[in-house]
């Protein structure tokens, strides 16, 4: 099943919880606008290249369209498109003034020089500036992309509409960004992961973890989370999984990582095990945070954790969730999950149209504040309607945009 079905088979689940019809249940799942376009690019060596870029502006009724930029081999306008439709429910569910967008570029950032992502990513505002802006669509980092590419859209785009700062999040904090954005998604995973717990009535010392990627989100996930007292046993990149019973020192591989272009491989006092099988640990929860669909049909039933939590976008296909959910696995879906970023991103945007800058503090309580409202809407929402978390998230999401549609008009 490709990555647009996939979204479209939770929207149509819980549009039917919704009792909605099919002229709105179209125009809900319809992306607004797609962009596809030429990147050509000189690499260092002198050769020239044509990468593909995508820009997916699913839907904007609750407001200006918000969402990351990949830099992935795996990207393709369906996968791009399947991101941008989870942005929209995912700004509904915590309820930012905001709709949903994705963009990607197909490229392997790890093949890039600094000088060629930059090249790239100019590039890239030159043919997609006219459809972005701080009204209208707003990229912010997600997997291959990270302050330094929007420091770069915030320039370029600067040279065709001026000085706008709010036009990406993301940004560096000395250059317009937000105290806090960095770690956002990954403490929101964290503050997420111990709410779930609470109310499974588990205290976090008594909980093992593990998680897959150790990039943005999978490495302040596993800080917050050690910090909180879980057990961190495994934590993988693409170079494999480092397993430790008795847990893992967060903060040694985080010190590991940033002198190792962000890699673990040479971490001492690990044992080495493959990405796959850290899926299938004995840990009491597991937290998928590189890319989608790596829990299957084919590695469902062998998932051992009662608890995961999808810090990545769409990590378990829907075939996947079927069998982990009859089988009682708590999943605590992505757009409920993962939704720290954009909420940090939502302040930086506000901070950026009023040329102010919160402390680190007032972020991270205001984004504690707004995920439990979110966290305490769906898990009550689930149990009173007999719905799984994932159901209900899209619910509602899908509420609140069908909503908007109908106050605001189409005609
Ligand atoms: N950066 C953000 O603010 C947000 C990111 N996300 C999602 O979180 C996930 C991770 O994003 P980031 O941490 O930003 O990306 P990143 O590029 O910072 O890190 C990705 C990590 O995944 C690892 N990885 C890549 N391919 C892998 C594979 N085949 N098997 C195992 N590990 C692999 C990489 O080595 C790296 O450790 C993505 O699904 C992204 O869409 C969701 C919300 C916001
Ligand atoms: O921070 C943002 O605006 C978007 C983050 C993102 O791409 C995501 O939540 O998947």
């Amino acid at each position: 099943m490709q990555a647009f079905e996939a979204v479209q088979l939770y929207f149509h689940r819980a549009a039917d919880e919704l009792g909605l019809d099919d002229a709105m249940r179209t125009l809900l799942i319809t992306p607004e606008r797609e962009v596809t376009v030429q990147i050509p690019v000189r690499r260092d060596d002198g050769t020239l290249e044509t990468l593909i870029g995508h820009r997916v502006q699913h839907n904007g009724a609750r407001g200006p369209m918000k969402g990351g930029l990949r830099y992935h081999p795996h990207v393709d306008l369906d996968e791009v498109r399947a991101l941008a439709s989870l942005m929209t429910w995912k700004t509904a569910v915590v309820n930012i003034p905001y709709g949903g967008a994705k963009g990607g570029v197909t490229v392997d950032a790890r093949s890039l020089s600094r000088n060629e992502r930059e090249h790239i990513t100019r590039k890239f505002v030159d043919a997609i500036h006219k459809v972005i802006g701080p009204d209208s669509d707003i990229p912010a980092p997600d997997m291959g992309t990270g302050h330094e590419e929007m420091a770069w859209i915030m320039n370029q785009y600067g040279k065709y509409h001026g000085f706008n700062p709010g036009v990406v999040t993301g940004k560096p904090v000395e250059l317009y960004g937000l105290p806090g954005r960095e770690e956002a998604t990954g403490r929101g995973v964290g503050v997420l992961t111990l709410k779930t717990l609470g109310r499974l009535g588990r205290k976090p010392s008594q909980v093992s973890l593990a998680i897959q990627g150790f990039g943005n989100v999978g490495s302040h996930a596993a800080k917050f989370l050690s910090e909180a007292d879980c057990r961190v046993v495994a934590i993988s990149d693409h170079t494999g999984g480092y397993y430790r019973e008795q847990g893992i020192d967060v903060m040694q591989a985080v010190r590991h990582a940033r002198n190792n272009k962000g890699l673990l491989d040479g971490l001492e006092g690990v044992e080495k095990i493959a990405n796959e099988d850290l899926l299938e640990l004995p840990v009491d929860v597991l937290i998928p945070a590189a890319i989608g669909g790596v829990i299957t049909e084919a590695n469902a039933t062998a998932i051992e954790a009662p608890v995961i939590i999808e810090a990545a976008n769409a990590p378990i296909t829907p075939a996947a969730d079927d069998i982990l959910s009859q089988r009682g696995v708590v999943i605590l879906p992505d757009i409920l999950a993962n939704s720290g970023g954009v909420t940090a991103s939502y302040f930086e945007w506000a901070q950026n149209r009023q040329f102010y800058q919160w402390s680190l503090d007032r972020v991270r309580g205001e984004l504690d504040r707004l995920l439990t409202q979110a966290f305490d809407d769906v898990w009550e929402r689930s149990k009173k309607q007999g719905l799984s978390l994932r159901t209900t998230a899209f619910v509602l999401g899908i509420e609140r945009v069908a909503r908007a549609v109908e106050l605001a008009g189409v005609a």
